[in-house]
């Protein structure tokens, strides 16, 4: 069995700057990752490329198997659950949420001329009621808080049970309540066995749920750090990529940093 992901040597460049340098990075069907990193240290970007969106300028980055630029990624993106600030930036106010969730069967954002089956509904109606919010199927996208439609978002990204999850930032902007019950949730999906692999993006260590297995620490578009979580989130690693001198603890599978 392959690597869900396999980067070697991954460099992205921009306007004649690395964005990404040097990745060297592997994810395993049963991993569930955590990128940490400060702002502009490549987060997003690494994140971009395992969901098919941007393509290294050098280097090898294999998805599900399959090479970049070899590969129709059109095929590719189906198998991928994804959730960014600009994927929901894409999705309209006026659309149900019921639709937001179900339309990710068909690839597409927006209802269209798609018709669903009852099988459809029954797993977004599902999914809705997983993430805590199957009282909203009937309102519309825009009337929903900050909260809600993070979890709609996340929602829709399994909708297509995917065999990879992505999820760049879930909990940001959340206040404290929502933030540690989206993070409880986020804990029951990586917890579960017949979760995708899963990559989640976050700023903090506060906002890493349970069963979060490895992690990677990037600056200035570099790995610091990168491997078992236990191993790789030290106060030596964060202090380094963060920039600042760090303490770090772990307590009932939570993580906490504060300056030293
Ligand atoms: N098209 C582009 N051209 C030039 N630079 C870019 C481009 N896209 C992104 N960058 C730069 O690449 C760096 C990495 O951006 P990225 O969004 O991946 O970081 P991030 O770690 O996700 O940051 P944040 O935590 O602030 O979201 C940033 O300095 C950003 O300004």
């Amino acid at each position: 069995m392959s690597d869900v992901l396999e980067f070697a040597d991954v460099t992205l460049t921009r306007s004649g700057n690395h964005l990404l340098e040097g990745i060297n990075w592997r994810v395993a069907e049963d991993e569930r990752w955590v990128i940490l990193g400060p702002n502009g240290a490549g987060k997003t970007t690494l994140l971009q490329i395992a969901a098919t969106n941007m393509h290294p300028s050098s280097g090898y980055a294999s998805v599900l198997g399959e090479v970049l630029g070899a590969v129709d990624v059109f095929e590719l993106r189906p198998r991928i659950g994804l959730t960014s600030a600009a994927l929901a930036e894409r999705i309209r106010g006026s659309e149900w949420v019921l639709d937001v969730v179900r339309t990710a069967a068909y690839g597409v954002l927006g209802t269209w001329r798609e018709s669903y089956e009852d099988l459809d509904d029954a797993r977004a109606l599902e999914l809705l009621y997983r993430l805590g919010i199957s009282h909203l199927a009937g309102r519309t996208f825009g009337t929903l808080s900050e909260g809600e439609r993070k979890r709609t978002q996340i929602a829709r990204a399994l909708m297509s049970d995917p065999e990879l999850l992505l999820l760049d930032e879930p909990t940001a902007g959340l206040d404290l309540g929502g933030r540690e019950t989206l993070v409880a949730t986020l804990g029951q999906i990586a917890t579960d066995e017949a979760s995708p692999a899963t990559v989640l993006v976050t700023h903090h260590v506060e906002e890493i749920p349970v069963g979060i297995t490895h992690a990677m620490l990037l600056r200035g578009g570099k790995i610091v750090a990168s491997g078992p979580i236990e191993d790789t989130l030290t106060a030596d690693n964060l202090s380094s990529c963060f920039g600042v001198a760090l303490d770090v603890s772990h307590q009932n599978g939570r993580w906490n940093a504060r300056s030293a």
